[in-house]
């Protein structure tokens, strides 16, 4: 259901102190490995939104138990994975992207279906790599239908994945299990997003898997999967849009518990922030941020953190000075393609926003209120809030869309804005 949200204005400089939930990206890659590890694990901090309830449904109709701890973790007891069960994706790509590799090791028949736009996004690639390693499946997009078997080959394989990390990721987090474990080899475009990769390999390498990795190739060795304990680090790519706020009005936010180390692409919104003119450090008190008197447009490639381009998109509407975003072709294929809705929404505000093959360009004018189009993407929503905090009238048509990755984005929202959190 859609839920439509008059975007407060800042009355001033922001101040607040953020805390933000887990990390979708970690929490889903956790609930994959601890459902097919061998024996019961805990995750403390996980993110509980659309995308990851949505895995540990499509997980626990396999046959895993999740039980909630007090805490609001989990505690997760692998099963026997079996069908017919009926995975429901929601428009998560890591959902869509990141369990049929794991259903591939079930027996009986399972059905994967979407939203109406989960239906659109690039899936080909990741079903025939998973045919080639000895899986049966109907259909290259959602809805299709896997028939397992109770266990899979794997082997060699050669994909193209430039038009998205997820399909490296997905084969990987399961390829353990498979009899002869996976090599994986791209063979194209660039990979966008390759921090995701990382996050994969860093997080497989943490349960004992054996991972190699070359330029373009991804070994895993057949194994066990160590059951263990996890604390889920703050989602960075969503916090990035609490630090938008204090960019655009020249007050100050913190993050707290801003990981020292991190896999997460969004810690490069600190570098980003200070070509734009802010003032970052970090604390006990965790990430803090310190908006300009007026952001500085900047050139910048976002391929290896293609998932910040809405917030940067939107704090470049704000800024003085152009701002051209490059390496981002592949966006298209997120949760709608971002840089034809990006430039649409700027310029219905007044803007002048024009897309490029693999980007956008935005020269910065003075904007007027009206209704900003989330096109059912969490990041598009957030994208409008930030833009909203400047320009009086804008009018997010659905920011229901931020359950995707965000509980309670404008309960959060509302808090930052009241000073408090
Ligand atoms: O592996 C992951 O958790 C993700 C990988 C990236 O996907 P793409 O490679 O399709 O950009 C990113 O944009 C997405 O939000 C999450
Ligand atoms: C691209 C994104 O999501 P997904 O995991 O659905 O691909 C995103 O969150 O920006």
């Amino acid at each position: 259901m859609t839920q439509h949200w008059s975007a407060p204005s800042a009355s001033g400089p922001v101040h607040s102190t953020v805390p933000v939930p887990g990390s979708k990206s970690i929490t889903n890659r956790v609930l994959v490995l601890a459902a097919l590890a061998d024996g019961p694990s805990t995750v403390h901090a996980p993110l509980r939104s659309r995308d990851t309830v949505l895995m540990a449904a499509a997980l626990s109709s396999l046959g895993v138990n999740f039980a909630d701890r007090e805490d609001g973790g989990w505690d997760v007891v692998p099963g026997l994975l079996r069908g017919p069960a009926d995975v429901d994706c929601g428009l998560a790509g890591t959902v869509m992207r990141f369990l049929p590799p794991a259903a591939a090791l079930a027996e009986g028949e399972i059905r994967f279906d979407g939203d109406p736009h989960a239906r659109l996004r690039p899936m080909a690639t990741v079903l025939g790599a998973l045919r080639s390693l000895g899986a049966d499946i109907d259909g290259d997009a959602l809805p299709f239908t896997l028939h397992g078997t109770g266990s899979l080959p794997g082997g060699e394989v050669t994909i193209d994945a430039s038009g998205s990390s997820q399909f490296v990721s997905g084969l990987l987090l399961s390829a353990a299990r498979y009899d002869k474990g996976v090599t994986v080899r791209h063979d194209g475009k660039p990979v966008p997003s390759l921090p995701h990769i990382d996050m994969t390999v860093q997080t497989l390498r943490s349960v004992g898997v054996r991972v190699e990795t070359d330029a373009n190739v991804w070994h895993v060795e057949p194994g066990t999967i160590a059951a263990r304990t996890w604390h889920v680090e703050p989602d960075l790519s969503n916090a990035t849009v609490f630090l938008a706020a204090a960019a655009v009005t020249g007050g100050e936010v913190t993050i707290p518990h801003w990981p020292a180390e991190t896999t997460q692409p969004g810690d490069s919104v600190r570098g980003i922030l200070e070509r734009m003119g802010c003032t970052v450090s970090v604390s006990e008190r965790g990430l803090t941020v310190q908006g300009p008197a007026k952001l500085s447009g900047l050139d910048i490639d976002l391929r290896d953190e293609s998932e910040l381009t809405p917030t940067v998109a939107a704090l470049a509407a704000l800024a003085e000075g152009q701002t051209i975003i490059r390496g981002v072709a592949h966006i298209r294929g997120h949760e709608t393609d971002r840089i034809a809705a990006l430039v649409n929404e700027i310029n219905a505000l007044g803007g002048n926003a024009s897309e490029t093959e693999d980007g956008l360009i935005i020269n910065p004018v003075p904007l007027h209120g009206g209704v900003w189009k989330a096109y059912a993407d969490h990041r598009m929503a957030t994208a409008g809030a930030i833009i909203g905090l400047l320009v009086p009238g804008v009018e997010v048509d659905d920011i229901g869309s931020t359950t995707k990755t965000i509980p309670d984005f404008p309960g959060m929202w509302n808090a930052m804005l009241g000073g408090g959190a």
